[in-house]
């Protein structure tokens, strides 16, 4: 194929299924959950619903999001958690918009590094991804990821997609023989400029030197491309986020493209080149592919062109920023030869350090999820790291300041002040909402403030500014506070007549608060936000069917039960906190502590 055809954006022939958790087939397209289903009828859009429309338009193609393709050599790590959670944050969002979403995910396992790492650990290759692919999927389940495609670069399917790919390339004119000498970085699985080495040639990243190799190898013709992704990042600034990573892509391509090689000689381990068995294929020039083959449904014919028609191009590929030149440089021009859309966007977020060091299997250097998850829950890992990194930049973890964080947020702003309305309202009108949301608010200022809060989130999380989006959904917490106290409606039901009515209306715009504030932190925090939603008396189907536009004021009516008060997130203790218990059980009897964990009233 020529390399100059038309990168079409493909039209998606059918969709692409979500996790297989629906219970319904719909006769037309996607499952459905068996209370959407008996809800409404088939005829309805957005997450875990089917799409076919009445009018049998063709579906909108679909948002298809990306993590990288993460390398089996070792089991993940906080790092790999992060990209993770980051993508799931974006995919629950986008579906809150009611975009159909394919978030897709996996693991990478061909090459040396899984071949000797393997070897180390005794196993056959395979049976080493078997084992570390799955506990990539474990983990994701322990952190609320909901991927809706899990792709391993083993799978047959993708091979077939790699085998047309390579073909395509090839007829393109773009694929040629020819000796290589150079250094190389076996974790990064890279030929290196010297230039870029440190001392003793050492990786930068991975501190361990670069050792010369020769091989005769198969080599994309990537300086070919130099001029068409140079029009691509002018024309298409967008391309590559945020945009000081953009900076340094054209600074590579500016500088001169060289052609890189796309099989290896040494490597046993891999996707033998078509035509010639003694090579294999590139890890890279496999595993990018996985993004395309993910979007094939299992058991169904695999070719590139069917993948492609699946939904491609990709929304936005989120990674790590070690790995932007190829997915900002490498992808596009292999995908232009093959004459495939390019992806819409490439998103390079920073690195998690450790004493300044990028955490990685290869430093051993990490931090681990799981222990994470099990010692302060899942709901604070996501937050935390969405929180305090801004994205895009790197961020050191502290236990300390974690803990402080997601005390003074999750637990006081939030979880207290959900906590204390509940006690009040239980106490003095029997669980019940008197008024209407929308009725309780009239003339009152924080529901204009809580809407543009709203507004500001909404687009915060468009624009990939998480962090921010944290931030502004925290400050609508700390007006609901500062409101509860200012009308401090605990004394005024004492006052009983026209202040009891006003303090049982301002409970209604406190939960009303709390009830937007759950659905729009629900793509950071999804359990906590379901726990939160529950408790305002919605059931656990009325909490997956929500869409942004329910976070608009006016979703609790009168008579609407709420459920009994209890924490719904556990504050983390500390030593500190443990000294202060002691005295304060002496003096008072616990309050204290019991306040501090949600407990009492105000
Ligand atoms: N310290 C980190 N901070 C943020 N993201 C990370 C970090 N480490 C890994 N990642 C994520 O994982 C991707 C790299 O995946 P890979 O499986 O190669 O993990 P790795 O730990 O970086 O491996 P290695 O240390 O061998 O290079 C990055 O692009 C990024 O998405
Ligand atoms: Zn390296």
């Amino acid at each position: 194929m020529a390399a100059g055809r038309a990168f079409l954006r493909a039209a998606p022939s059918s969709l692409a299924a979500g996790a297989g958790r629906f219970a319904f087939a719909c006769p037309t397209a996607l499952p459905l959950t068996a209370a959407a289903a008996a809800a409404t009828g088939p005829h309805r859009r957005g997450r875990g619903r089917c799409y076919c429309s009445a009018s049998d338009a063709p579906p909108p193609p679909p948002y298809v999001l990306t993590t990288p393709l993460y390398y089996v050599n070792a089991p993940p790590h906080m790092g790999s958690a992060y990209t993770t959670i980051a993508a799931d944050a974006i995919a629950r969002f986008q579906r809150l918009l009611d975009k159909r979403v394919v978030f897709i995910t996996g693991t990478d396992e061909h090459g040396e590094k899984i071949a000797t790492s393997a070897e180390a650990c005794g196993r056959n290759p395979k049976d080493h991804c078997d084992t570390i692919s799955n506990s990539y999927k474990m983990l994701w389940a322990d952190l609320d990821i909901e991927y809706d495609k899990f792709i391993r670069t083993t799978d047959r399917k993708h091979e077939a997609v790699v085998n047309d790919f390579y073909s395509r390339v090839l007829d393109s004119g773009d694929i040629y023989r020819a000796d290589y000498e150079g250094l190389y970085c076996v974790s990064c699985e890279e030929y290196k400029d010297e230039k870029e080495l440190g001392e003793n040639k050492c990786c930068p990243v991975h501190l361990k030197p670069c050792v010369p190799r020769k091989e005769d190898n198969y080599f994309f013709a990537l300086s070919k491309y130099q001029h068409q992704l140079e029009d691509l990042l002018t024309k298409n600034p967008n391309f590559v986020r945020p945009s000081h990573r953009l900076n340094e892509v054209q600074g590579w391509v500016k500088s001169g493209l060289r052609d890189f090689s796309i099989s290896r000689a040494s490597v046993e381990w891999g996707i033998p080149v078509p035509n010639d068995t003694k090579q294999t294929i590139y890890v890279w020039f496999d595993a990018l592919l996985g993004y395309i083959s993910a979007l094939l449904d299992d058991g169904e014919k695999a070719s590139l062109q069917q993948a492609v028609e699946r939904g491609w191009p990709a929304s936005l590929h989120l990674i790590g920023k070690d790995i932007l030149r190829f997915h900002a440089v490498y992808w596009p021009a292999m995908l232009m030869s093959a004459g495939i859309s390019v992806p819409d966007a490439v998103f390079g977020h920073g690195f998690l350090t450790k004493d300044g060091m990028k955490m990685g299997k290869s430093l051993g250097n990490t931090l681990e999820p799981k222990d994470l998850v099990n010692r302060f829950g899942v709901d604070s890992v996501r937050y935390f790291f969405l929180r305090e990194v801004e994205f895009g930049n790197d961020g050191d973890y502290s236990e300390e300041r974690f803990i402080n964080i997601v005390n003074a947020h999750l637990a006081n702003t939030i979880g207290n002040l959900l906590n204390r309305t509940l006690g009040l309202l239980k106490k003095n009108c029997k669980s019940t909402l008197a008024f209407d949301s929308i009725a309780a608010a009239d003339g009152i200022s924080l529901k204009d403030n809580v809407e543009n809060l709203v507004d500001k989130a909404k687009d915060q999380f468009e624009n990939l500014l998480l962090s921010s989006a944290c931030e502004t959904l925290m400050e609508i917490g700390n007006l609901g506070n500062l409101y509860i106290d200012e009308q401090a409606p605990w004394s005024c039901f004492k006052q009983g007549g026209e202040s009891a009515e006003k303090a049982a209306k301002d409970l209604v715009i406190i939960l009303e608060t709390m009830r937007i504030i759950a659905i729009a932190l629900s793509p950071i925090t999804p359990s906590l936000s379901l726990r939160i939603y529950t408790q305002l008396g919605f059931t656990e189907d009325q909490f997956r069917t929500l869409r942004w536009e329910d976070t608009k004021w006016g979703g609790l009516k009168a008579g609407q039960v709420m459920m009994e008060p209890k924490p719904v997130f556990a504050r983390i203790e500390t030593e500190t906190d443990e000294k202060d218990q002691s005295s304060s059980k002496a003096t008072k009897g616990g309050k204290k502590k019991a306040r501090s964990q949600g407990l009492v009233e105000a």
